[in-house]
């Protein structure tokens, strides 16, 4: 989730994750009191360096003055390209510095070594952002914390209820019927736009089409129902959260900027919380229509048979305040992550035709007959994997995480940062980097399917090595869904969903752009999303 809905990010207060960096940090299967004499330990050592004058202190840091970062962001524009931004303050900086900006104070890290760095003392339990506006919000309503607020312990309880039927790739091969239906809704829906188009094959802003694609993908697994986003008629619900999710979205930036004192006079903070109290209600409330269904399913003698909500409520791992919230939060972060990913590779399969020509042969080579991929199917489909990996670093959908180290100082690049810093770590920058990716500019899915991932993750992040002689970059260069125990917990679950959808897409149609289409440019708010709408021509295979 960005910085904040895929996981509580903004492009300005970030947040984000490794499967190596177990290996090399302490992890939560650390016996307990280990984290403290570690963290004690590390102290320890940073004090010692800086002793011996070896350390530069969070001072020494370069960075802008706020009139630059004032001048940058709304007179050069950069407000809505954060993205861009990290490219030029690294190049006059370099790989770190220190930005302060009313209240935030945050060093940069902008390469993918001091990217490692601090993952690699980010702690036991990794926090994203601190969010006291969202704390604020809860305690106001009197809800569980979930997943953003809570911290330490009581985040990973959470984390760890969730992980099993998230994270386990036999698990959530169990949502691949339902995942099936949805986009057997989303092809009869493209078909129906285009229909109704003038030129029977346009289909404008895709990625209003994709969003409903994406929040009734969720909403069928969370809910194990069928709220029918993809319809003629969209639900209010549905209508409500869209809005309610953008409004939370925009106001969560701006409430933290000004002091507590405005919020009487100012209307963001009674926005923000109108915003969250929509949210909450419309989970709520399918959440509770879900539960009178188990419980008049139980009632007649019927087996209470689900899957992601039945689990929730049945494990017992959580209260049902907690279930409220963290739904909400699923639902925050499984929607417009998944729908901008997908909306960005049909543009640039539209516009590179060699590459929609091969992913289409390699499906149709897997699936003829325009038979559905399984799971296992997808195991067959390396170039569909590319594709897919290959957008998520030229549009990493969250283009800046973050990590607040709150327990112990750090040494990053031979400064001693102290404890309670936000890291801000400028995953964009790195994705683009033409040391680490050449021709980083352009779209290139082969670069992934060059040389066999070796010792590490065969399956997707390029975090593995790839044999000598071949294809290399540095395992933090491309983390879009973060790494470690803080990683996106809706990682496979996306995964799934963007290969069924694009597989058969692909059977179906064949993209184009519209004539004369113009080029469509990222922009961030809060994600990287496009710019303007992105208008497709879809022509039917034969
Ligand atoms: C293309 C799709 C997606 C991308 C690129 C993505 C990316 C991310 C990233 C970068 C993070 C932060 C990880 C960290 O701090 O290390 C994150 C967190 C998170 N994501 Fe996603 N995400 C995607 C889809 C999803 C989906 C489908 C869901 C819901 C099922 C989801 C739910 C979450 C949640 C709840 C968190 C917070 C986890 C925590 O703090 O423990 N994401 N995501």
């Amino acid at each position: 989730m960005g910085s904040q809905v895929c996981g509580a990010w903004s492009s300005r207060l970030p947040a984000l994750c490794a499967r190596i960096l177990l290996a090399a940090r302490p992890g939560p299967e650390l016996r307990p009191g280990a984290s403290t004499a570690i963290s004690a330990r590390r102290n320890l050592n940073v004090q010692t360096a800086a002793e011996a004058g070896k350390l530069k202190s969070i001072d020494d840091l370069p960075g802008p003055s706020l009139s630059t970062t004032l001048y940058w962001l709304f007179v050069k524009g950069y407000a809505d390209k954060s993205h861009l931004l990290q490219g030029l303050q690294k190049s006059l900086y370099g790989p770190i510095w220190r930005s302060r900006f009313g209240p935030f104070d945050i060093v940069n890290v902008a390469s993918p070594e001091l990217i490692a760095q601090v993952i690699r003392q980010e702690g036991r339990y990794p926090v994203r952002a601190d969010l006291p506006h969202w704390k604020e919000y809860r305690d106001l309503r009197g809800q569980a914390y979930g997943l953003h607020v809570d911290v330490g312990p009581e985040w990973y309880r959470i984390r760890s209820a969730l992980n099993p039927k998230m994270l386990k790739l036999r698990e959530v091969s169990a949502f691949a019927p339902i995942i099936h239906q949805v986009v057997g809704d989303l092809l009869h829906r493209i078909d129906l736009l285009r229909s109704r188009s003038e030129d029977q094959t346009t289909v404008s802003d895709v990625a209003a089409e994709l969003y409903k694609f994406g929040f009734e993908g969720i909403s069928s697994i969370l809910f194990e129902t069928r709220l029918g986003c993809l319809q003629e008629e969209i639900p209010q619900e549905t209508l409500r959260f869209i809005n309610a999710a953008n409004d939370m979205l925009t106001m969560s930036e701006t409430v933290v900027i000004f002091p507590r004192w405005s919020r009487g006079i100012l209307p963001f903070w009674k926005r923000f919380v109108q915003a969250w109290d929509d949210l909450y209600d419309v989970a709520q409330t399918l959440i509770n229509r879900r539960i009178a269904e188990i419980e008049a399913q139980l009632h007649r003698g019927e087996p209470a048979e689900g899957m992601y909500l039945t689990y929730l409520l049945s494990s017992d791992k959580l209260t049902r305040a907690e279930v409220y919230i963290t739904i909400t939060e699923l639902l925050l972060g499984g929607v417009d992550t998944t729908s901008n990913t997908l909306s960005w590779v049909l543009y640039h399969l539209a516009r590179t035709r060699e590459v929609q020509d091969r992913l289409y042969q390699e499906v149709n080579s897997v699936c003829p007959d325009r038979r559905e991929p399984t799971t296992d199917d997808l195991s067959r489909m390396p170039y569909l994997k590319a594709v897919i990996k290959e957008t998520l670093r030229l549009y990493p959908v969250v283009p800046g995480n973050g990590r607040f180290i709150s327990d112990s100082d750090v040494i990053v690049d031979n400064y001693w940062i102290p404890k309670k810093t936000q890291f801000h770590l400028c995953h964009y920058v790195s994705c683009h980097d033409e040391s680490e990716f050449t021709d980083a500019e352009l779209f290139v899915p082969d670069r992934w399917l060059r040389g066999e991932v070796s010792g590490g993750d065969s399956d997707g992040d390029g975090c593995g090595r790839t044999t000598p002689g071949t294809f290399q970059h540095h395992p933090y260069s491309f983390i879009p869904f973060g790494v470690g125990v803080r990683a996106c917990v809706g990682k496979r679950v996306a995964e799934l969903e963007m290969y069924f959808a694009l597989s058969r897409l692909m059977q179906h149609y064949e993209v184009r752009p519209e004539d004369g289409a113009p080029t469509v440019e990222p922009k961030t708010r809060t994600l990287l999303i496009p710019s303007k709408p992105i208008n497709l021509r879809f022509l039917p295979r034969a």
